[in-house]
């Protein structure tokens, strides 16, 4: 017992890590990306460009500097404004609905749809949206739903240079591209956190560039 490093979530993260895969590998208009470093599948139109405008719109009003748990906005490793969407707002609530349903996840365990903008130079530095479960803020977290299993991001507009996000152990720089959809899976098949999944959103150069983001738990979010 004592031999084996204890992973917090392990069972529950390779359970909904193969739920979730075998879903999105039965649907056609979900594409895989080839790579063995992680799970990583891209939908090319999960929203509409009304849909993409409208959650723009709803950004500019929510979003402020970005806070991560280690990180202050000053130190520069996520310098996007974000914010949350209300996520009582009927038009919010149906497209976290359809990325549950694509998923197949429950809806209990999905955080609120964070939305995030970045201007020329913003950026957020390599990351893995998986926590550090020897930090001080796990204690926390695991309380308010445990780890997190996979992440679905989607491309709102167009940006004219720069903004990519670059898995870079994956070695793989996706272009932003209004109404695709990115799901990842956050941990390896037995459930522990894979490390492959390192990724930025890489400085915007030129233009502007809107994305919205939602983390799934392995347990239900409050
Ligand atoms: O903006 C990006 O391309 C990456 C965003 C990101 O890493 C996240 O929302 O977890
Ligand atoms: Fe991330």
């Amino acid at each position: 017992m004592a031999k084996t490093e204890m992973i917090p979530d392990k069972d529950a993260l390779a359970r909904v890590g193969e739920a979730v895969r075998a879903r999105l590998k039965s649907d056609p208009q979900v594409y895989q990306i080839e790579t063995d470093k992680a799970e990583l599948f891209a939908v090319g139109d999960f929203l509409s460009a009304a849909e993409c405008e409208r959650l723009c719109l709803m950004i500019d009003l929510v979003a402020k500097p970005s806070t991560l748990h280690e990180e202050d906005y000053s130190t520069g490793f996520r310098t996007s404004y974000s914010g949350d969407l209300d996520p009582l707002d009927p038009f919010v609530m149906g497209i976290s609905r359809r990325i549950d349903d694509l998923m197949g996840m429950n809806p209990a365990c999905g955080e609120a749809i964070q939305g995030q903008r970045y201007l020329p130079g913003q950026q957020f530095k390599p990351h893995n949206d998986w926590f550090y479960t020897t930090e001080k803020y796990w204690e926390l977290e695991r309380k308010r739903g445990g780890q997190r299993s996979w992440t679905a991001m989607a491309f709102l507009n167009e940006v004219e240079e720069g903004g990519e996000t670059h898995f870079t152990e994956v070695g793989i720089k996706i272009e932003p591209k209004p109404g695709v959809l990115l799901l990842w899976n956050n941990a390896l098949p037995d459930g522990t956190p894979n490390e492959g999944t390192m990724h930025a959103g890489t400085p915007v150069i030129k233009g502007s560039k809107y994305v919205i983001t939602k983390w799934f738990r392995t347990r239900k979010w409050t």
